[in-house]
C-alpha cells in the first residue's frame, strides 16, 4: 500500500510539473506520448485505490494556471478539456458508454483534433471584444491583442442573426510553413528551437508583445460555440450546424468537419484523415468526436474536466522518447563528415526509428546533446527522423560528450572543420573510399583533365566494378577492360583510351585543379600554376608563402598545406607523374617582361577555337588578371560571337573591344 502511496505522489508531482512546463513556460521536457503514458498510469491507479487520491490530482484539473503577466479573464462558462482514447477497442468502449445513457443512437460530428491552444473569444453586437487563453478552465489570460493580430480572426462578424453576446471557441495553431520558418530563422541565429507547431503557436500567442504575435503567422479555426446571450436565443440543433452558422458569420471552420452516422464512418473518418495527415498544412495530433445533437450533449453532460459526449482519437505519436546510445559517423560523397544518432530502436511516426542525423557539431552544440541522454524523437510525414530536444532531467551521471573524430572513420585522412563552417570534411578526397566516385568525376571533368567521354556514369561504372580505384588508375584501362561496361562496345572504348592518352598532356594549371583540393578552383589553381611553375616549389610552400597568391587567403592556404602534408596525397601525385600525365614548363620569364602585365581583361560570348578557361589561363600567363564584368578599369574586351550587355557596356565606357581573332593573334598562336 504504501508503494502505491508512493507512486501516486510521484507521479502527481511529475505531472503537475510537466503541465507547468507545458501550459505556462511553453517548453514542455517531454513528449505528449510519455506525459500520456504518466497521466493513464495516475488515473488508474486512482481507480483501484479513490482513498489515494491527491487533492492537487492532474486527472481532475484542466490545463495550467494563467500567467500573472498578463491580464486574468474568469471564464462566462468553464473550458474544459476532451477524454482520450487510443485504440478502435477503446473508441469502442467510449461509444457504449455514450449509447447506453441515450435512448436513440448518437450520431457524431467529426473534427480534425488540431495541434494549437484554445481560445475564447467574445462578439458583443457583432464586434470583435475579447479573447483569452483557456488557462486553468475558469480563468485565463487576457491576450486579447495578440488574437486581433491573427488575420483569419473575424473583427466583425459578418451577415445577421447573431446573438447580442456571442463566445466563440477555437484553436489559435501555427501552420506547418509557417512554424518551418520560424524555426529556419532561429537556428541561423542560432536560438532555441521549437519542439512542435503547437508549442510554437502557444510561445507565439502568448507574448506580452502583440508585435511578436503579428510576425509568427498564426492561424484560427473556430470549434465551438461558447456562452451566448441572452441565453433563449435561438440557434441549432446540432453541433455541425452551429458550426456552419458560425462560418457563415465568417468564423473560419475546418473544411474537414463531417457528421458520422455510425461507428464504421466515424472510422473510415478517423483513417481517412490519418492517411492525408502530412499533407494537410496545419498539424493534428487526432480527430475529435462530438456527439452531435445538443439536446443528447445535455443529457449526457460533463465529468471533472471533460464532456461525457465527445472524446479525442489521438492519432499514433509523431514525438518519441528514446535513448542516444552512439553516434556514428558517416562520410558522405563530398567528404563531408556527418554524425548519426544510434537510438534504441522506438516506434514513432508509424514506422521503427533507430537512427537520426545529427546534421553537424553546431547541431550537436544547439541540442547539447550527450550519449546515454533520453532524446525526443520527432518523425512526421515523411521527413527523416529528427531529434528535437534533450531531456535534461534524465540525463545518466556517465553521459559521455560527442566527439568529433579527428581521422576520416573510411580513409583515415585528417578530418578538418573550418572555422566559420558547421561541417566537418575528410581531407582524403583522392584516396577516400566514400568520395571516390566524385573525386574522380572530378578528375576528368572538362577544366580539369578533360577527359573525353569519362562522364559520370562511366566513372560511376569503373569504380563499381572494382577496375579502377584512384585517378592514376584511369591511365592503366585496357581498351577490352572498357568494353565489360554497359552499352561500351570496342570503338568506344578504344575512343576513350585514346582520350585518356591524350588527356595525359596538360597544363600545371589544370593539374593542380583536377586534385580537388578543398577551395582550389580553376582560377586559383591558375594563379598557384603561375606563381610557383614547378610542382617541387609548390609542395615545399608553407602557408605565408600560399598567401603572397593571388586569391589566395588564410583558409584556402591551409587547405593546400594539409593537402601536400598527407602522404596518400603525395602518393596520388606520384602515381599519376609515373602512369605519364605532364605538362609544358612554365617559363621562367621576369616578372616586368609580361606583355599583359598589370591588366584587366574580360572576356564575353562564345569562343570558337579557344574554350573560355585555356583562354583564361593563356591571358593569366602573360600577367593579365581576367575579371568577370566590365568596369571602367577593364583594358581589354574580348567579345567572342553573340556577346551582350558586356559588350554593350565596355563601348558605353569606351573600353576597348577586340574579337576572338585578335586575341588568338596576341596570344601568338
Ligand atoms: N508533454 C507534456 O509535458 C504535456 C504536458 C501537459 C499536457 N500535454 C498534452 O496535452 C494533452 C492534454 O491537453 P488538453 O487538456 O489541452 O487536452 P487535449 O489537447 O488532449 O484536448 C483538448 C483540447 O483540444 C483542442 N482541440 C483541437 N481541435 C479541437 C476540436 N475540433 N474540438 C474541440 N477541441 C479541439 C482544444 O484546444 C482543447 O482544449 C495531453 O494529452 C498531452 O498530450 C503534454
Ligand atoms: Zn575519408
Amino acid at each position: 500500500m504504501q508503494a502505491i502511496q508512493d507512486e501516486i505522489k510521484q507521479l502527481t508531482d511529475q505531472l503537475n510539473q510537466h503541465n507547468y512546463r507545458y501550459y505556462v513556460d511553453d517548453a514542455p521536457s517531454i513528449p505528449d506520448v510519455e506525459y500520456d503514458r504518466l497521466m493513464r498510469r495516475l488515473q488508474a491507479l486512482e481507480a483501484e485505490y479513490p482513498e489515494l487520491a491527491l487533492g492537487d490530482s492532474p486527472t481532475q484539473r484542466v490545463g495550467g494556471e494563467a500567467l500573472s503577466k498578463f491580464n486574468q479573464v474568469t471564464h462566462l462558462k468553464p473550458m474544459l478539456s476532451l477524454d482520450n482514447v487510443f485504440s478502435e477497442e477503446e473508441f469502442n468502449a467510449f461509444y457504449k458508454r455514450v449509447d447506453d445513457k441515450l435512448a436513440e443512437a448518437p450520431a457524431f460530428c467529426c473534427e480534425p483534433k488540431l495541434d494549437g491552444l484554445a481560445v475564447s473569444i467574445l462578439y458583443r453586437d457583432g464586434v470583435f471584444e475579447r479573447a483569452a487563453t483557456r488557462g486553468d478552465g475558469t480563468v485565463g489570460e487576457d491576450i486579447t491583442e495578440n488574437v486581433r493580430t491573427i488575420k483569419s480572426v473575424p473583427l466583425r462578424l459578418r451577415g445577421s442573426g447573431f446573438p447580442p453576446l456571442l463566445e466563440v471557441r477555437g484553436e489559435v495553431f501555427m501552420p506547418k510553413a509557417a512554424f518551418e520558418a520560424v524555426n529556419d530563422k532561429a537556428r541561423a541565429k542560432g536560438e532555441k528551437l521549437f519542439v512542435n507547431p503547437r508549442n510554437a503557436a502557444a510561445g507565439s500567442l502568448r507574448q506580452l508583445d502583440s508585435k511578436i504575435t503579428a510576425s509568427r503567422s498564426l492561424a484560427f479555426y473556430a470549434y465551438a460555440l461558447g456562452v451566448v446571450e441572452p441565453e433563449t436565443w435561438p440557434l441549432a440543433a446540432s453541433h455541425f450546424e452551429q458550426l456552419m452558422q458560425l462560418k457563415e458569420w465568417g468564423c473560419p471552420v475546418s473544411s474537414e468537419v463531417k457528421v458520422c452516422a455510425d461507428i464504421p464512418s466515424v472510422l473510415a473518418y478517423y483513417q481517412d484523415i490519418l492517411t492525408r495527415r502530412s499533407e494537410l498544412a496545419y498539424e493534428i495530433d487526432g480527430v475529435v468526436l462530438k456527439v452531435n445533437d445538443i439536446a443528447q450533449q445535455q443529457t449526457l453532460g460533463f465529468v471533472a474536466k471533460a464532456p461525457r459526449w465527445a472524446t479525442a482519437y489521438k492519432f499514433p505519436a509523431q514525438e518519441e522518447i528514446t535513448l542516444l546510445e552512439g553516434v556514428d559517423f558517416q562520410v558522405g560523397r563530398t567528404g563531408a563528415v556527418t554524425p548519426v544518432a544510434r537510438l534504441q530502436p522506438v516506434f514513432v511516426g508509424g514506422v521503427t526509428v533507430s537512427n537520426a542525423t545529427l546534421h553537424n557539431a553546431d547541431e550537436i552544440a544547439r541540442l547539447g546533446v550527450m550519449i546515454g541522454d533520453s532524446v525526443i524523437i520527432r518523425r512526421a510525414g515523411d521527413v527523416i527522423p529528427q531529434i528535437v530536444a534533450v531531456v535534461a532531467e534524465k540525463r545518466p551521471s556517465d553521459a559521455q560528450a560527442i566527439q568529433f573524430p579527428p581521422q576520416c572513420p573510411v580513409c583515415g585522412s585528417d578530418v578538418e572543420r573550418v572555422e566559420g563552417e558547421a561541417v566537418a570534411r575528410c581531407t582524403g578526397g583522392l584516396v577516400c573510399e566514400a568520395q571516390r566516385k566524385e573525386a574522380i568525376k572530378h578528375f576528368a571533368s572538362r577544366k580539369a583533365l578533360d577527359i573525353d567521354g569519362m562522364g559520370d556514369k562511366v566513372v560511376e561504372q569503373l569504380i563499381d566494378k572494382e577496375l579502377v580505384a584512384s585517378p592514376a588508375d584511369l591511365f592503366k584501362l585496357t581498351a577490352s577492360a572498357i568494353t565489360m561496361l554497359d552499352r561500351m562496345g570496342m570503338k568506344s572504348a578504344t575512343n576513350l583510351v585514346n582520350a585518356l592518352e591524350a588527356a595525359k598532356q596538360t597544363t600545371f594549371a589544370r593539374f593542380l585543379y583536377s586534385l580537388g583540393i578543398r577551395e582550389v578552383g580553376e582560377a586559383t589553381a591558375a594563379n598557384l600554376a603561375n606563381y610557383f611553375k614547378t610542382l617541387e616549389k609548390l609542395k615545399q610552400a608553407d602557408a605565408e608563402t600560399f598567401m603572397k597568391v593571388d586569391d589566395v587567403g588564410v583558409i584556402v592556404a591551409q587547405h593546400l598545406v594539409h593537402f601536400f602534408e598527407q602522404s596518400h596525397n603525395l602518393e596520388v601525385i606520384d602515381g599519376l607523374l609515373e602512369a605519364g600525365v605532364n605538362w609544358p614548363d612554365i617559363e621562367e620569364v621576369a616578372e616586368e617582361s609580361l606583355s599583359l602585365k598589370g591588366q584587366t581583361w574580360v572576356l564575353t560570348g562564345t569562343l570558337t577555337q579557344l574554350n573560355r578557361n585555356d583562354a583564361k589561363a593563356k591571358l593569366q600567363a602573360l600577367g593579365a588578371k581576367v575579371a568577370g564584368s566590365v568596369s571602367k578599369n577593364t583594358d581589354c574586351l574580348v567579345a567572342g560571337e553573340a556577346a551582350g550587355s558586356k559588350l554593350t557596356k565596355a563601348q558605353e565606357l569606351g573600353v576597348k573591344v577586340i574579337d576572338e581573332a585578335e586575341l588568338l593573334a596576341i596570344l601568338g598562336d
